[in-house]
């Protein structure tokens, strides 16, 4: 695995990691009071960067562990800037250096407040309440203020670490209350809870704070295998380059099965991917009343077959792929916008069983197979690479055994059990590999949760996964991550509100960016 960098920016980690890489850093003789105050420093820094958050005063809760020590910090580095600074510690503190540092701030007459604080007060909160050391819900008085509050005056509080009342692991509330944050600033490493779709509500905007743990420790951890991916990393991508005397069959050969009466335009969006990560041939198997028009909007499409049509316009698509030469092919997208045909699985099975290249299995191919007596374990049969392409549903459907996990634990095990790459859909879209590594789409923003995405993305990852396939045979794992991430990036760059189509042109550019930033900037 080469791509991204395992450096502090893109691990993600567990909390039993991150409690091993401070347990590291303090063994090896860096003091805990030295750690803390560089985290007190960070933190300042950052509010001290943005003083309109701090125009109304700001209130530090401090719980009783080392995040309320954090806060701790914070409130005195704010108090000697001369910021209005009042602290609230609403339970017996255990720790003991936390409890050095209230007594000193008590000694300094920083503001205490005895009562619970009023929820509708401008003044900004900061919850330095629980970090990584939560395991069980909140206390009933702390769970409503912190209810109050968010109704009261939403957003209007920035979490330490880890937003009170959320698992750093899991991304879940212990019980259905939480700090509902504008910031979080996690310290040191991201902890793989807060990227989670179900935290992104309480998390808001995430910011790590680096504490400067050093490369050699995390290279000590033969556990990483959990990976950021962000736009930055857009510039250190390993894009799958042919080489420059290779002809169209050696740039990726890609063939696309999508489309219904149905469903009329999965396919072109489809096919707009697939243009759109610059293979070097496309072929589509299509339904009649497609095949007859593409030439006349993607002229570079090759028609090589028509798919069936069942009476309530679903896509029969057994014997288009029988009598197609998928020897010829580097990659093969079934999927967008097929319908569920009345078709069994068994009679396209040993065709694709034995197809060598890539074949990449989105939205109703999945929803078939999962409805097929053979189901996903016929998956393991494949003698070439497979990626699937779900979202939530289609993978919950796909693998029913494994519902009662979050889509974390859920997608590596899938991926472990077919052998396949899995990139399972969603706000922060996550990939898996069989060989357990995985990344998550971060910065990702939600106007691309629009009918029709998917299908864009099914078209380029197949694209993208045919012209790795041309070069290599043996598929990378990071291949099917990047894709992802181009894709989510592409969005990104659109208005809010743009179609799906004109996010299709926009992967083109990017893609062409990536390749040739000179051959953009002359509009070539
Ligand atoms: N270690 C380091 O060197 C560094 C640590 N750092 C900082 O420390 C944070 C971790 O500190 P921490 O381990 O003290 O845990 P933390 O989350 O503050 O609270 C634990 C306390 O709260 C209690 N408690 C928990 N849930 C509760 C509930 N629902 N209701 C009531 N009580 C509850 C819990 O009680 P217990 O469960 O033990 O009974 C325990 O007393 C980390 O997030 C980061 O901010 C950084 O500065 C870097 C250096
Ligand atoms: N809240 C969100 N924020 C960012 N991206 C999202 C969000 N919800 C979905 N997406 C992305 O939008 C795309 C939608 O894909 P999909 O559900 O297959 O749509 P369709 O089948 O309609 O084309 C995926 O790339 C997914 O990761
Ligand atoms: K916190």
């Amino acid at each position: 695995m080469n791509w991204p960098k395992s450096d502090a920016d893109h691990l993600i980690a567990s909390t039993a990691q991150m409690r091993s890489f401070e347990n590291n850093l303090i063994n090896r003789g860096m003091p805990v009071e030295a750690l803390m105050e560089k985290v007190g420093q960070k933190l300042k820094d950052w509010f001290l960067e943005r003083p309109e958050l701090l125009l109304n005063g700001v209130l530090i809760l401090v719980g009783p562990g080392h995040n309320g020590g954090d806060g701790l910090v914070l409130a005195r580095e704010l108090f000697l800037e001369n910021i209005d600074v009042s602290i609230w510690c609403p339970l017996p503190i255990t720790q003991s250096l936390t409890r050095r540092h209230q007594a000193y701030s008590h000694w300094l007459g920083i503001k205490e407040l005895h009562e619970e604080p009023n929820v509708y007060c401008k003044t900004l909160w900061i919850d330095a309440l629980f970090g990584l050391g939560q395991t069980r819900p909140l206390p009933e008085k702390i769970a409503n203020l912190l209810k109050g509050r968010e109704e009261k005056q939403p957003r209007r509080l920035i979490s330490i670490d880890v937003p009170s009342g959320i698992c750093s692991d899991t991304g879940k509330t212990f019980s259905n209350v939480a700090a509902t944050a504008s910031y979080t600033l996690t310290i040191g490493l991201n902890k793989q809870g807060l990227i989670q779709d179900i935290a992104i509500p309480y998390v808001g905007e995430l910011i790590r704070l680096d504490i400067g743990i050093p490369q050699k420790v995390l290279k000590k951890d033969k556990q990483i295998n959990f990976f950021k991916l962000a736009g930055d990393d857009l510039f250190s991508i390993p894009w799958p380059e042919p080489s420059s005397i290779s002809s169209k069959y050696q740039r990726g050969r890609l063939l696309v099965v999508a489309g219904s009466d149905k469903y009329k335009g999965a396919a072109l969006l489809a096919l707009q991917g697939a243009l759109a990560s610059g293979v070097g041939s496309i072929k589509a198997l299509l339904p009649q009343k497609m095949a007859d028009n593409i030439w006349q909007v993607s002229p570079e499409i090759v028609v090589s077959g028509i798919l069936g049509n069942s009476i309530d316009g679903e896509s029969e698509i057994g014997e288009a792929i029988l009598k197609h030469k998928l020897d010829r092919l580097d990659s093969l997208l079934i999927g967008p916008g097929l319908a569920l045909a009345n078709e069994k699985w068994s009679d396209i099975a040993c065709q694709l069983e034995k197809f060598p290249g890539l074949l990449v299995l989105d939205a109703d191919a999945l929803n078939r197979l999962a409805f097929s007596t053979e189901s996903w374990e016929w998956i393991n049969k494949r003698e070439g690479p497979t990626w699937l392409t779900p979202h939530l549903q289609e993978f919950y459907r796909l693998f029913p055994n494994l519902k009662d996990l979050s889509p974390l634990d859920a997608a590596p095990k899938a991926a472990k059990m077919t052998g396949a790459n899995v990139l399972l859909k969603g706000a922060h879209s996550l990939i898996a590999s069989p060989s357990g590594v995985r990344w998550q789409l971060v910065s990702t923003s939600s106007c691309a949760a629009r009918a029709g995405l998917g299908d864009v993305l099914a078209g380029f990852v197949a694209g993208v996964g045919a012209i790795g396939f041309s070069i290599g045979g043996a598929m990378n794992d990071e291949l099917l991550a990047l894709a992802a991430l181009l894709h989510a990036e592409a969005a990104k760059s659109c208005k809010k509100g743009s179609k799906a189509s004109s996010i299709a042109l926009a992967l083109e550019k990017l893609v062409r960016h990536i390749q040739c930033p000179e051959c953009v900037q002359r509009n070539i």
